[in-house]
């Protein structure tokens, strides 16, 4: 390594709609660049910003689908950075399975085990799988440093954990393991850093990207999460449905004569706002459209949200803190407006100026519970954990 040659490690996240990728230096905060390929598909679009908030030039390239925009995104990335010395490559995993409470160095045998874990997260581990090997590839000898989703949530109290189905399923995996840790575990630590107290008590983080799910936290660590077995349960989502009796699963197979892979194809791909809008999966579309089935979809999402709130409260023995995160609770105003607004008799309420500039606190003066608006960041908690294995 010489003097001069920019030392670094890459951190990828792949979520069910975008690739976020960051540059950090070896110490500090701060990004040297970030990237962020969003509405991945047809509509593709790809920002590229280096420390300053400046724009790097993107090149051209294509981002119909996670592997194109990984390609074109290194690729601009390397223009920018020719003399990039990668100390790690740090990925966003989804699925740990139960025994991963912390990051870990992959290897031959952890690749393998992740790919069990592939048909319970469809929509992102095969990127985040296929990010790695892209990653090896590109960066021969460099270590890559996988960070999971579920990590965060191993601690659930056994209620939490499980499923009332016969003991054995629980034994062999089938149980509650929650996701968007890295998330949660961001905000658990900024909430802790910048509020000390309100992180000591109970704290419930609503991350609302297109994918969602809420996470209630007692002393900042999970103890209860709307996401399960896979990323469909819970909120409605872009594209999946949440919470679903499963009853209608069975007569979608033994009446509607619907194929698993058809079913699963419903659920992950033509569900939520997008099944319920006939137009899109992106809340920025939908609050546009102005048309009723987009607000159904829109009303649809605020209303099952509400209720996992009233839950997850339960399920905290009540709440001292509701914080909002992810691309749609981070910059919709309209939503966080009508979330907070049936939520009075729990002392939710939001403050109309405060919410609409996007405060960190929106939460009227002495109101019973902090409502507050804080930006994630994934990146830095995968960052971190890859600085910390190398
Ligand atoms: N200004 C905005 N107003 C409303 N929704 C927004 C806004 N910006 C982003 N969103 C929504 O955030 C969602 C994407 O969130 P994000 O957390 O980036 O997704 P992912 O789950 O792919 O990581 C989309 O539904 C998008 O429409
Ligand atoms: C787990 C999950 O749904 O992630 P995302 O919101 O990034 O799609
Ligand atoms: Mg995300």
């Amino acid at each position: 390594m010489t003097a001069d040659r920019t030392r670094a490690v890459l951190t990828l996240n792949a979520g069910s709609s975008s690739l976020k990728v960051g540059l950090f230096p070896m110490q500090g905060d701060a990004a040297l660049a970030t990237g962020l390929a969003d509405r991945i598909g047809p509509d593709g679009t790809l920002t590229l910003k280096d420390a300053t908030g400046a724009a790097i030039p993107a090149l051209a390239g294509d981002l119909s689908n996670h592997e194109a925009a990984l390609a074109t995104i290194l690729a601009s990335l390397a223009a920018r950075f020719p003399d990039l010395d990668l100390a790690a490559v740090g990925h966003r995993v989804v699925h740990g399975g139960p025994d991963h409470a912390a990051p870990a160095r992959v290897t031959p045998a952890l690749l393998e085990e992740l790919a069990r874990y592939a048909p319970f997260a469809p929509l992102h581990q095969p990127h985040n799988l296929s990010g790695i090997r892209a990653a090896m590839a590109a960066f021969p000898g460099v270590p890559q440093v996988a960070c999971f989703d579920t990590a965060f949530h191993r601690g659930h109290p056994w209620v939490n954990d499980t499923y009332a189905l016969p003991r054995r399923f629980h034994d062999k995996g089938v149980r509650r393991y929650g996701f968007h840790g890295l998330s949660y575990d961001y905000i658990a630590g900024e909430l802790a850093r910048i509020s000390p107290g309100l992180a000591a008590g109970r704290v419930v983080v609503a991350h609302l990207g297109n994918g969602a799910s809420i996470c209630g936290m007692m002393g900042g660590r999970s103890i209860a999460s709307t996401m399960g077995f896979s990323p469909l349960d819970g909120l409605a989502m872009g594209t999946r449905p949440g919470q679903i009796d499963p009853g209608v699963l069975l007569y979608l197979m033994d009446q509607e004569g619907m194929s698993a892979g058809q079913i699963s194809d419903l659920l992950y791909r033509q569900s939520g706002l997008l099944g319920l809008s006939g137009l899109s999966n992106d809340m920025r579309r939908l609050e546009a459209a102005g048309t009723d089935a987009a607000a159904e979809a829109i009303a649809y999402f605020v209303a099952r949200l509400q209720r996992e709130l009233g839950s997850m409260a339960a399920a905290l023995g009540g709440i001292d803190a509701l914080v909002f995160t992810g691309g749609i609770g981070e910059n919709s105003a309209p939503i966080r407006a009508r979330v907070c607004e049936g939520m009075g008799w729990m002392g939710i309420a939001a403050d109309a100026a405060c919410n609409a500039a996007h405060a960190r606190m929106i939460s009227p003066e002495g109101a019973a519970v902090a409502v507050l608006v804080m930006p994630t960041n994934e990146e830095l908690v995968i960052a971190r954990a890859a600085r910390a294995l190398v």
